[in-house]
């Protein structure tokens, strides 16, 4: 777990390489990280620069801290992410979003690849995240575990609300003004720990329990973003069927997952850049 002081130090590493103030948050999914094309002005920070900062070691995944405009705001945007299956305890996925905080983030966007669960989804559908479901964190999985620092937030943080309502309605209308509507969808999403891809069996009791799309991250962002008292947003896309039927020759596969990233890049390049221009932080 990184102290308070530890983030501190990783925080002023960064100021001492940007000219900006970042407020608004991204952190870009498998396949999803040619958001960053849209940042204007550009200062470009790998991972594996940063001292203490956990390296993505995933395809799809750059490792890169991209600071600039966006939308007309100032953000910082992840490059890809690290996972808790890379090894990474959840503690150590929290430090980024611990320094977007300190450095003045006040809304946090955060969009991963998922496998569809609910029977009507598509292959490339986008889906709003109206809630998840912790379900690594009925293994214990949580970056809050542990000695609680007040200067973050509370020892007892509320997750009911945690996906800003203004910024859903915000989300269907910007979509509904580009044409998305034919693959607009608001659901659930949960987060198993992974590497491995779900069992047919562990697919279905994710419908019986109402979850929509499921993936292998997020959710420790949103934990950390929300005990901090950020607003947050969340999208995933669709990248994969989840096999429901026993005797199918089908499977979940990464290749997949960064293929429908790239179909869905434009699309979702230029609703995020509307979304951030729209959205009051
Ligand atoms: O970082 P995200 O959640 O978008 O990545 C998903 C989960 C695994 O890392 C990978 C599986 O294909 O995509
Ligand atoms: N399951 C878990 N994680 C995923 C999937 C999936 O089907 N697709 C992309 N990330």
């Amino acid at each position: 777990m990184a102290s308070y002081e530890e983030v501190e130090q990783v925080t002023k590493f960064l100021q001492s390489k940007i000219k900006t103030q970042p407020i608004v948050g991204i952190v870009c999914g498998s396949g999803l990280g040619k958001l960053a094309e849209e940042v204007q002005d550009p200062t470009i920070i790998p991972y594996t620069d940063i001292p203490g900062f956990p390296v993505s070691t995933v395809p799809g995944h750059e490792g890169k801290l991209v600071f600039g405009k966006l939308g007309g705001k100032e953000v910082v945007l992840m490059q890809g992410r690290s996972h808790c299956y890379e090894g990474y305890p959840p503690q150590k996925i929290a430090l980024p979003i611990r320094c977007m905080k300190l450095l003045g983030v006040r809304t946090l966007l955060v969009t991963n690849a998922a496998g569809g669960i609910n029977r009507k989804y598509k292959v490339g559908d986008v889906m709003i995240i109206k809630d998840h479901i912790n379900l690594a964190g009925f293994a214990g999985v949580n970056p809050l575990v542990g000695p609680n620092d007040e200067r973050f937030g509370p020892r007892f943080p509320a997750m009911s609300g945690s996906y800003d309502k203004k910024y859903r309605d915000l989300a269907r209308s910007v979509a509904k003004n580009m044409n998305m509507e034919s693959y607009l969808q608001e659901g659930v999403y949960s987060m198993m720990v992974g590497p491995a891809f779900e069992t047919v069996t562990e697919c279905r009791l994710l419908e019986i329990l109402g979850v929509d799309a499921t993936g292998m991250s997020t959710v420790p962002e949103v934990l950390v973003a929300r005990h901090c008292g950020m607003k947050i947003f969340g999208m995933s896309l669709i990248t994969n069927e989840c096999i429901m039927e026993y005797d199918s020759t089908a499977f979940a596969n990464h290749e997949e997952v960064l293929q429908t990233g790239k179909q869905r890049s434009e699309d979702l390049k230029k609703f995020f850049s509307k979304f951030v221009e729209q959205i009051e932080v």
